[in-house]
């Protein structure tokens, strides 16, 4: 394994009952990364981060910072943050008392930093979770973990439940406060549009396989959206896009991967689809929503 590797993910399996929750999950997360596990219901992404945490058994080999979860999560756990959900504080808690907690339970805990991203907020040290708004809560929230200098942040759904104007706050936060090149963040979420921006890496995962890993950048050179003219269609679809949507007057945006399944260049490249009419890189969630379909499975 690569010194700068965090995590390096090889055929994992994990079966509940008749479900097989990760089947030949395969992966690799270098250091200094904003990665996305972005999958729909039930694709394995929270068993994938508990596998990460050494929270379940499993099989396949697994190596997070250069150790094995399965036999030595309480070493792991002195370099990883994880935070399942911003609503899990207890509502009869004060500011203080989190802080409290936090400080006893994590080793790298600063308490000092905290309270300097409480001092923004209307936070105040007696103030009781019950009495706080979901934006304060978030705040709480965000404070506490930002000031726990780990290795590897995991975040599954951190943002579940929230408006928008928070959510939108919470991974700028995120990215202005916390994250730094020795630092590596995986986040799972459903709302792929308002993480686009943050992410360096993302990983799509559908029936517990990894269907698409690559970084942001990667993602604009290998996939093309073309913003095609009714007449010029049929000529268009004949290059196999991987999906396509209409839209009014006509017109319809297609998809294409400028590799095949196995990786070798498909020749369908961004100049050759020019002569069909407007390309640009597609986003992030029509990128989802096409691999999703099954093209890749
Ligand atoms: N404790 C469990 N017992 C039985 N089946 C489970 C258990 N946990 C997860 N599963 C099953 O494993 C599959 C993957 O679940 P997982 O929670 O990893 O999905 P997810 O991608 O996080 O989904 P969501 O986006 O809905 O949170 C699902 O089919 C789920 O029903």
């Amino acid at each position: 394994m690569n010194a700068s590797t965090v995590v390096k993910a090889n055929n994992l399996r994990k079966a509940y009952k008749n479900k097989l929750a990760l089947d030949g999950t395969t992966f690799e997360i270098p250091a200094g990364r904003i990665v996305g596990l972005i999958g729909p219901n039930g694709a394995g992404k929270t068993t994938a981060l508990k596998a990460m945490l050494g929270l379940i058994p499993f099989e396949g080999s697994l190596n997070v910072l250069g150790l094995d979860p399965r036999s030595q999560r309480d070493e792991l756990m002195r370099d990883v943050c994880f935070i399942a959900d911003v609503a899990v504080l207890p509502r009869w808690m004060k500011v203080k008392e989190a802080i409290e907690f936090v400080s006893g339970v994590h080793p790298r805990f600063d308490r000092a930093r905290c309270e300097r991203f409480l001092q923004g907020t209307q936070l105040k040290p007696d103030m009781r979770v019950r009495e706080m708004s979901k934006g304060m809560i978030v705040q709480l929230h965000l404070a506490l973990v930002m000031a726990i200098d780990a290795r590897l942040l995991v975040l599954d759904e951190p943002t579940l439940g929230l408006d928008i104007l928070y959510r939108k706050q919470f991974y700028q936060r995120l990215l202005e406060d916390y994250f730094d090149e020795q630092k590596t963040i995986i986040v799972t979420t459903h709302q792929v549009e308002e993480i686009e921006h943050i992410l360096t890496d993302v990983m799509f995962i559908r029936d517990g396989k990894i269907l698409l890993e690559s970084g942001m950048e990667e993602l604009g050179d290998r996939f093309t959206e073309v913003l095609v003219d009714a007449d010029k269609a049929d000529e268009a679809r004949r290059l196999e896009p991987i999906d396509e949507r209409a839209l009014p007057f006509g017109k319809t945006v297609m998809l294409y991967d400028s590799r095949l399944s196995d990786g070798t260049p498909s020749g369908v490249t961004a100049e050759r689809l020019a002569a069909f009419g407007e390309t640009r890189t597609p986003g992030l969630a029509d990128l989802f929503v096409a691999t999703m379909k099954g093209t890749y499975a």
